[in-house]
C-alpha cells in the first residue's frame, strides 16, 4: 500500500555502530491514526523513533521512511522538525536559562501553553527552567505539553506514561487523543508502550509487535495487547 498521507516505512534497515538493530520493517500509519509499538526489551522500538525522528547514531542502511510522500532518509533532524515531526523523549536533558514561558514565546504558543499547562497540571511551572529539577512525570508531562506547543504533523511518544502516576496518565492520555485527534488538523501518531496503562486513555488505532528488530504482528490495538497480555509478544494464530 501506498500512502500519500501518513507514515510509511518500507524494508528498512537501521544500524547502529555497525550493529543491525532493524531489519526489514514494513509499517504505515495513516494520517489522522494513533498506532502502538508493542515488545520486549531491547526489541527495537526506540531505535525506530529514534530512525523516524533521525536521531544520531542510528543509521538507516536500507529502505526507506516516508511521511507524507516524502522521504527523510536524508533529511537531517531539524530538517525533520521542520516538516512536523516531533518527540516526546524518555530522558530529555534539562536546559538551564530556558523557561516554559520562552519556549512558548519562541514559538508564538503563550495561549496554548496557559490552556494545555493546566490541563497538565503544570501551571504552576511556567517560570522554572525546562526539566531543571522536574520530578519524573513531571519530565513526561512537560514532554507532552511541548508536543503541544511544537504543534507537529507527526508525534512520536516513547513511553508516555512511565513513571507517570495514575491521575496524571489520564490526562497525559487526553492530552496525546487531543494532538492526535485535532479535528482540522491531520495528525499521525506512534505511540511505544510497555504496561499499556496509556491505551485505557488514548484511542488507538492498530498495534505491532516488534522482536529481535522485526515487526512479528500487527492488529486492532486492543485485540494485540490482550494476545500480549496473555501470551506475551507473540505473533498470534491466523
Ligand atoms: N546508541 C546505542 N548504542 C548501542 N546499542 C544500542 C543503541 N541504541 C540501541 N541499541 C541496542 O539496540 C537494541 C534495541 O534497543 P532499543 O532501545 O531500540 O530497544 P527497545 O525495544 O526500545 O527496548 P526497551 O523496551 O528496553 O526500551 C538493544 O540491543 C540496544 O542495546
Amino acid at each position: 500500500m501506498t500512502l500519500v498521507s501518513g507514515l510509511e516505512i518500507s524494508g528498512l534497515d537501521v544500524e547502529v555502530d555497525g550493529k543491525p538493530v532493524l531489519s526489514g520493517i514494513d509499517l504505515s500509519v495513516p494520517s489522522g491514526e494513533l498506532h502502538v509499538l508493542l515488545g520486549p526489551n531491547g526489541s527495537g522500538k526506540s531505535s525506530l523513533l529514534a530512525a523516524i525522528m533521525g536521531l544520531p547514531p542510528y543509521r538507516i542502511t536500507a529502505g526507506e521512511i516516508r511521511f507524507n510522500g516524502q522521504s527523510l532518509n536524508d533529511l537531517p533532524l531539524c530538517a525533520r522538525a521542520r516538516l512536523g515531526i516531533g518527540m516526546a523523549f524518555q530522558r530529555p536533558p534539562g536546559l538551564e536559562g530556558v523557561t516554559l514561558e520562552a519556549f512558548a514565546a519562541a514559538l508564538s504558543a503563550q495561549d496554548r501553553l496557559t490552556r494545555e499547562a493546566a490541563a497538565l497540571d503544570l501551571a504552576d511551572f511556567t517560570t522554572r527552567q525546562l526539566n531543571v529539577g522536574f520530578s519524573g512525570g513531571e519530565i513526561k508531562r512537560w514532554e507532552i505539553l511541548k508536543l503541544m506547543l511544537q504543534d507537529p504533523r507527526l508525534v512520536l511518544f516513547d513511553e508516555p506514561e512511565s513513571g507517570v502516576d495514575l491521575e496524571h496518565v489520564i490526562a497525559v492520555g487526553h492530552a496525546i487523543d487531543r494532538i492526535v485527534r485535532a479535528p482540522d488538523t491531520p495528525r499521525t501518531g506512534l505511540v511505544i508502550t510497555h504496561t499499556g496503562t496509556i491505551l485505557n486513555h488514548v484511542t488507538a488505532d492498530r498495534a505491532h509487535i516488534l522482536r529481535g528488530g522485526r515487526v512479528i504482528a500487527s492488529g486492532a490495538a486492543p485485540t494485540l495487547f490482550a494476545h500480549v497480555q496473555t501470551q506475551g509478544y507473540t505473533a498470534p494464530a491466523a
